[in-house]
């Protein structure tokens, strides 16, 4: 079984201008954990107000407790603009009703939302074969539909009249997802969704752009997977060109370029923070039956197994 691992940034700083966000208002889907908390905690220390929300609220107050601690000291350190993480609702991106509710929320609250992160969604581990039409839906219904609700969501009630950056979190389904079959298609359809909202959004001057993470050793994520989470560790890791998978901090940091006027002229884009390992094959599933594929024409017995 993998061990957890502590994925609190510890000694991490971010690499950006200190008080880059000062003044902005950021939601952070599923910013209670993993990946979603190092977005939160990087875009807090460099100065924004950072909502976090997800279903379970008690994990996002433990979260933002010591988020804030991390953001108030790195800080103090500095002398630049404190920044905080602040919990929103309990909100299932599944729910349009729930997902109105805490964007009406943030806007009544803060006054503006000019930063969002669509990190929220998972998947479980299932053949297409054994996979039904519910658990399907359940994995499509989080990841493509809830990410479309929060982004228009946002967009009406602010960035419409106001602008504003959005980053959708992807996966890394280049070459199709093997027992993943409901993520693989619900993020390439974010990120096609992506690629039409940065166009019926450029007059109101809001971008949306994808970060498509390769692997990333979240406690909470591999945990989700059980033994079959064992797989990523044996036979994955070995198979990366990078021999590593990537960090928490790694992903944030290119959500954060995206975020920034740095990246102002960079929309309907994917951005792929994987170590290289879109090109390069990943043994996502075992294939050792070698009598498929029948021939045609004429094959030299060499060229088969
Ligand atoms: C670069 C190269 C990279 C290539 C490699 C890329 C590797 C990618 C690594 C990615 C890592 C991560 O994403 S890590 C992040 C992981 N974190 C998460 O997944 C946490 C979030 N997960 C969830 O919220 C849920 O588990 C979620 C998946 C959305 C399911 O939502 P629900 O809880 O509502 O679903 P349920 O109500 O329990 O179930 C609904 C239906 O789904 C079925 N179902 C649920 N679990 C099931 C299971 N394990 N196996 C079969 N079926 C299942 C149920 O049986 C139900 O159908 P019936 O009962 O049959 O009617
Ligand atoms: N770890 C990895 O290797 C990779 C992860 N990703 C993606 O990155 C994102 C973050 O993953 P990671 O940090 O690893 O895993 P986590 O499980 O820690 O993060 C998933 C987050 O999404 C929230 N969430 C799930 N379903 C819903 C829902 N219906 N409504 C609102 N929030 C929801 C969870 O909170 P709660 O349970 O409280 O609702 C949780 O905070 C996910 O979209 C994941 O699929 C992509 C590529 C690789």
């Amino acid at each position: 079984m993998i061990m957890a691992v502590d994925t609190t940034p510890t000694r991490w700083q971010s690499v950006y201008r200190p008080s880059l966000f000062a003044g902005k208002v950021a939601l952070v889907t599923g910013g209670g954990s993993g990946i979603g908390r190092s977005i939160a905690t990087e875009l807090g220390s460099l100065g924004a107000t950072v909502v976090i929300a997800s279903r379970d609220v008690d994990k996002c107050n433990i979260a933002a407790k010591e988020m804030n601690q991390y953001i108030q000291q790195n800080c103090s350190d500095h002398g630049c603009s404190v920044g905080k993480v602040v919990v929103g609702p309990s909100t299932s991106i599944r729910d349009e009703d729930q997902v109105n509710n805490l964007i009406e929320h943030i806007i009544d609250t803060y006054k503006a939302l000019h930063l969002l992160v669509n990190n929220a969604g998972g998947q479980f581990v299932c053949s297409a074969e054994e996979l039904s039409s519910k658990g399907f839906q359940a994995v499509v219904n989080t990841n493509l539909t809830g990410t479309f609700h929060v982004c228009r969501a946002a967009f009406e009630n602010y960035m419409r009249d106001n602008g504003g950056s959005i980053v959708n979190i992807t996966l890394g389904n280049r070459n199709g997802m093997p027992n993943m079959v409901h993520s693989g298609a619900a993020r390439a359809g974010i990120e096609n969704m992506s690629i039409t909202l940065s166009q019926e959004w450029m007059e109101s001057d809001v971008r949306v752009n994808c970060v498509r993470p390769g692997i990333v050793f979240t406690e909470s994520g591999f945990e989700n997977y059980g033994p079959a989470g064992d797989m990523f560790l044996e036979k994955i890791l070995p198979a990366m060109p990078a021999k590593r998978f990537a960090t928490p901090e790694e992903i944030s940091s290119a959500v954060v370029w995206l975020l920034s006027e740095g990246a102002s002229y960079v929309t309907g884009s994917v951005v792929s923070v994987d170590g290289g390992s879109a090109f390069h094959f990943l043994p996502l599933i075992d294939i050792e039956d070698t009598s498929h594929l029948p021939v045609y024409g004429t094959l030299p017995r060499k060229a088969k197994l």
